[in-house]
């Protein structure tokens, strides 16, 4: 058939309004006047694909015609948030569309809430996959995504009685126009059943996978696109569906419920995402939605991308496979079983093709984080996968021999079967094993994972690990976030070339000695402010004092990231002036932030959000504190919701116990929109304040080294709650009932924990972060200083790309 060339309609007021009518006639079938906003939303979006689908098409027509070694991006999550704002400034359509559309009555900014964002992630590595595909994108990079469509995304939170409420998180359910599906490049998984064992006439041994069952995934695909670079990259998501969906039969017979129930088992494995971010719960279902994505991403490149005839020894040319994290390292089995017993190779080639294929992001430094498969688990599933990692680990334990002779304990150490505290396959391991490259995502993360988290295997293998310091999208979290921001810095730098090259910023660098551009840089602060209030009003009812301080915690609720120690500083300045040490007008005045989902299993972690709503209710309600300190939390942080209040933002809080934050991605968005940090040195945090510079940067707390040495010489957190009597009395108040209605108790679990574990040394950094907070205070009262260092922190944040973050990924891993 001819490839017919695909014109998308004109970037003109008329040509976009007469492609929406159309869409609105045609594609959703109404007429305008009888058309809802959701009518009105769904047709504007397939109306603003039609502007990319020609620039789609042609990528992949590019890529097909000139084969460059392609990125195979495997990730669990992609936490993208909204689609149409990002296609709406990649097609240039933001003006001609907010134009057209007003001339027929209607208002973009009502149809671009009516969006509802895909959360396909829980939180930092969802993201970080969400921030690299359009950077890969944005550069031109040949990359195709993998990962899951889950039906339910990451949980609603809502708070009833200050506790967290978990609500399914149904986004499809009011249609989902960015996705195209392919049930014409359905893909079969097996799973379950046994081995068989034949051998040929030549006596060479063939092993044969009976699954016991099997479901069909369905791909959907997404437009990635590009930012003025006319390229568009897919990324392609899977349903898991039941091979016979229905069986008549068993329905005739009148049980109905049996009829569907191999669809309804099926479905199960792309329900709903697992809202755990750090402890895995070892549940089977998440190792079928593992394989399930990574069989179905296998089976799609080597049977529908690359051409038929194929030489697959010259795979590891055509394509590298990003890990991202161990979530999708059961790939590693999936590609040798496909070599060896689909393909044909021998054992040895197979593997000489496999070990060249992959790459691996590790994204933590929590033990309890790695992921580990009890074999049980595995052989009954992937019974065949399991046979290969045995065989992987019998050829690496002979590796580890010859280079360790003598050396059992490294061996049992090393090996990728644990033995302890039961037979489980160590994920980290296989995946370390068979990668070209490991890389940590911050400096001191990738130091620590060589020194702490893998030492063996930086020991055997140094050459195999580096680092990529992580990065996020200035297209979403600066140009498309903070408008007023980006225009000011157009203004000054004359073009937007920042936008795909963000180390354009340093041109600012001389404007935070101009009073009247720091003038200005004010004014946008405080239209973001603005703006972020009448959300906040619009969607919690929550009100805001205009003229605070905002002192901003935003991230997933976990101990390590200690949103605790956050709430002593406040219980410590409320009871300073309750107790009448101190007069409220000596508070700077402060508007403290909290925004955070707790996994629904993490029972501390809920109990902290319980206590920072209880504590916010009875500050809030205190006429003594007359709103000069007030504390906020609106429920249900995202994306969404992080591109309003990012902007608006005076300070950043990044006070994780140090060793623990593998980078963090919030600090860097917050420093690229003019707020300032307060840290520890943990993560990408170090990165931000050497290129900042100390003096624009509020440094506390104990180092890594020095938080071993206490770990090591044995924490004893009532020592530090002895000998401090600000720690003490905020304690104190925070056990006594006086935020939980005399209810003591209530806030027991989380005092009891800080007196008696406090794993995560809160009550030992509290008072360099007071004292670090004292010196917020007094930065802030020197309005031009403070004014200078945000812009500084502008300037100098443009290393934090995720475009250069790709482009070490290009340079230290994908292409050596
Ligand atoms: C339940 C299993 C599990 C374990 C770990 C994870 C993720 C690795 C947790 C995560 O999101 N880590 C964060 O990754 C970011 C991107 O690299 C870093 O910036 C954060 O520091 C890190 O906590 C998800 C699910």
């Amino acid at each position: 058939l001819a490839a017919v060339p695909v014109e998308g309609p004109p970037l003109t007021v008329d040509g976009f309004v007469e492609a929406f009518l159309q869409e609105l006639h045609f594609g959703q079938g109404v007429q305008l006047d009888r058309s809802t906003v959701n009518d009105q939303y769904l047709a504007l979006a397939r109306t603003v694909m039609h502007y990319m689908m020609a620039e789609w098409l042609e990528t992949g027509r590019r890529r097909r015609a000139e084969p460059t070694k392609m990125i195979g991006y495997l990730s669990a999550e992609y936490l993208l948030g909204r689609q149409l704002g990002n296609a709406l400034l990649a097609t240039e359509l933001t003006e001609v569309a907010e134009e057209g559309l007003a001339t027929l009555g209607i208002d973009l900014a009502t149809l671009r809430s009516q969006e509802i964002e895909p959360g396909l992630g829980n939180g930092g590595l969802g993201r970080l996959a969400a921030c690299f595909i359009d950077s890969l994108a944005v550069m031109d990079v040949p990359c195709i995504a993998y990962g899951i469509r889950y039906e339910y995304g990451i949980f609603r939170q809502t708070f009833f009685n200050n506790r967290q409420l978990e609500v399914p998180d149904n986004w499809l359910r009011l249609g989902s126009p960015w996705e195209f599906p392919h049930p014409e490049r359905a893909v079969q998984v097996d799973f379950g059943g046994h081995t068989e064992r034949t051998s040929d006439e030549n006596g060479r041994e063939h092993v044969q996978w009976v699954p016991s069952w099997n479901v069909q995934g369905i791909p959907y695909h997404y437009m990635v696109p590009g930012y003025d670079n006319k390229a568009v990259n897919t990324l392609r998501l899977w349903s898991a569906q039941a091979t016979d969906a229905f069986n008549l039969q068993i329905f005739n017979s009148g049980d109905h419920a049996e009829a569907v129930r191999s669809q309804t088992f099926a479905e199960n494995i792309s329900k709903v995402l697992y809202p755990e971010d750090s402890t895995p719960q070892g549940r089977e279902l998440r190792l079928q939605q593992q394989y399930f994505f990574v069989a179905c991403s296998l089976h799609d490149y080597i049977e529908h991308t690359l051409p038929a005839d194929f030489d697959l020894r010259k795979l590891p040319d055509q394509i590298i496979w990003q890990l991202n994290d161990t979530h999708p390292v059961i790939a590693i089995p999936e590609l040798m079983r496909i070599l060896v017993d689909v393909k044909g190779f021998e054992w040895a080639e197979a593997w000489d093709i496999t070990k060249r294929c992959f790459a691996y992001t590790c994204h933590t430094l929590l033990p309890e984080a790695l992921e580990v498969w009890p074999v049980d688990v595995i052989g009954r599933l992937l019974p065949r996968h399991l046979e290969i990692i045995f065989r992987i680990n019998e050829d690496f334990l002979i590796e580890v021999r010859e280079r360790f002779p003598g050396d059992e304990l490294r061996v049992r150490r090393m090996s990728i079967i644990a033995e302890h505290p039961e037979r489980a396959v160590r994920m980290a391991y296989l995946a370390s094993v068979a990668a070209t490259k490991i890389n940590g995502v911050a400096a001191l993360h990738s130091e620590l994972l060589r020194d702490k988290v893998l030492p063996d295997f930086s020991e055997m293998w140094p050459d195999k690990f580096t680092n990529v310091t992580n990065g996020v999208t200035p297209r979403r979290f600066l140009r498309l976030a903070n408008p007023k921001l980006s225009e000011l810095i157009t203004e000054v730098l004359g073009d937007e070339r920042w936008v795909t090259d963000l180390d354009r910023l340093s041109g600012l660098e001389a404007y935070a000695d101009d009073a009247s551009f720091r003038e200005k840089f004010r004014q946008v602060k405080a239209a973001n402010k603005t703006r972020l209030f009448e959300l906040l009003k619009r969607r919690d009812g929550i009100d805001v004092a205009p003229d605070n301080m905002l002192d901003v915690m935003v991230k997933r609720l976990h101990e390590y990231k200690r949103q605790s120690l956050k709430l002593l500083h406040i219980v410590h300045l409320y009871e300073s002036v309750v107790s009448g040490r101190r007069d409220i007008s000596d508070i700077v005045p402060r508007t403290f932030v909290f925004g955070a989902k707790a996994a629904p299993g993490y029972h501390m972690a809920k109990e902290t959000i319980f206590l920072i709503n209880s504590v916010a209710e009875k500050i809030n309600s205190d006429s003594r504190m007359q709103g000069r300190l007030a504390v906020v939390f609106p429920a249900n942080y995202n994306v969404t919701l992080a591109e309003r209040l990012i902007p608006a933002a005076d300070l950043s809080e990044q006070i994780s116990l140090a060793g623990k934050e593998a980078s963090g991605t919030g600090n860097m968005k917050f420093a690229l929109n003019g707020a300032l940090t307060i840290g520890t040195d943990d993560g990408a945090n170090v990165e931000i304040r050497k290129l900042v510079g100390d003096d624009h940067f509020f440094l506390f707390g104990m180092s890594e080294p020095e938080v071993a040495e206490l770990g090591a010489r044995g924490y004893v957190p009532s020592s530090f709650y002895e000998q401090n009597e600000d720690l003490r009395r905020a304690v104190d108040l925070l056990g006594s009932g006086e935020f939980t209605g005399s209810n003591r108790d209530a806030a027991s679990t989380v005092v009891n924990d800080l007196l008696w574990n406090d794993r995560f040394m809160a009550l030992a950094d509290f008072q360099s972060y007071v004292e670090a907070q004292a010196r917020v205070d007094a930065a802030y009262a020197d309005t031009e200083a403070w004014t200078r260092s945000a812009i500084l922190n502008v300037a100098r944040t443009g290393f934090f790309s995720s475009d250069r973050s790709m482009r070490d990924y290009l340079d230290r891993i994908w292409l050596r």
